[in-house]
């Protein structure tokens, strides 16, 4: 006798599949990820941050502080005129580009500097309005943030980035903070990935949750995202 669908646990719907879990996108939506792809991506990540960030220790203090200026002369022009905006700098950290020297004009013109603040792993960065002289305090990472002042929306924030490839997406540190942050704010700011050159690589293997930069800045140059 022919066996019924009854039978076979089959109740006429779609079969149940075990293959994915649920993510999220850069727009919020649910998507399906599969697993076992989401672990290698997150093992080659965690290699790669290692790998990249003892590259770029490696060049020594005063290769990077050259870098750096190049970095700070060709955002000048990115972030000015500022007047009536914020721009959302990082405190440098374990030899990411120093970019506090354009925080000086950024004021003079007007504009209002901010700095991110770790509310909670798995949340959006706060960002705070800051100027010199204004104290700090040991946040994540002993990674100075401001002690005080109001919490700001950014027009343009500046991530740095421990690696980027030529679609500008950026490879952070692994706490997912900027793309939560750029998901939630709207509008949403513009985002200008800073790094060196050493950080390029071929992909970042791009997740459903990363959000590509508008620009990445380098000591060589302003180069928007490949179509
Ligand atoms: N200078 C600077 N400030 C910044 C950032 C930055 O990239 N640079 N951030 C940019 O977002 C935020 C801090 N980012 C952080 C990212 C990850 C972890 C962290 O605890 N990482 C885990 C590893 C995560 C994983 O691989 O799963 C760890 O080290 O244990 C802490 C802070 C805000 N301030
Ligand atoms: N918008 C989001 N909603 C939910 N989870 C997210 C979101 N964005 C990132 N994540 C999660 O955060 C984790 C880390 O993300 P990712 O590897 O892209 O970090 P990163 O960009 O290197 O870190 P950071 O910006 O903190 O320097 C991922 O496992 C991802 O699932």
């Amino acid at each position: 006798m022919k066996k019924s669908a009854q039978d076979d646990g089959n109740t006429g719907g779609s079969a149940p599949c075990f293959a994915h879990e649920l993510g999220i996108d850069a727009d919020g939506a649910f998507v399906q990820i599969d697993p076992r792809q989401r672990l290698e991506v997150l093992r080659w990540r965690k290699a790669e941050r290692e790998r990249l960030i003892a590259k770029r220790l490696d060049f020594g203090a005063a290769e990077r502080r050259a870098w750096s200026a190049e970095i700070v002369s060709r955002l000048a022009p990115l972030v000015m005129p500022a007047a009536g905006r914020t721009v959302g700098f990082c405190w440098p950290f374990r030899g990411e580009p120093d970019l506090r020297v354009l925080m000086e004009p950024v004021l003079e013109n007007g504009g209002i500097c901010a700095l991110p603040v770790v509310i909670e792993r798995g949340r959006p960065l706060v960002f705070r309005a800051w100027k010199p002289g204004d104290p700090l305090q040991k946040g994540v990472w002993n990674i100075p943030v401001p002690e005080s002042g109001r919490d700001i929306v950014p027009d343009v924030v500046l991530p740095p980035v421990v690696g980027f490839d030529g679609s500008a997406y950026r490879l952070g540190y692994g706490g997912g903070f900027f793309d939560r942050t750029l998901a939630a704010l709207s509008p949403r700011p513009r985002a200008i990935g800073v790094g060196y050159e050493c950080a390029r690589i071929r992909t970042i293997f791009p997740q459903p949750h990363d959000i590509a930069m508008d620009l990445i800045v380098t000591e060589k140059g302003v180069f928007s995202p490949a179509l």
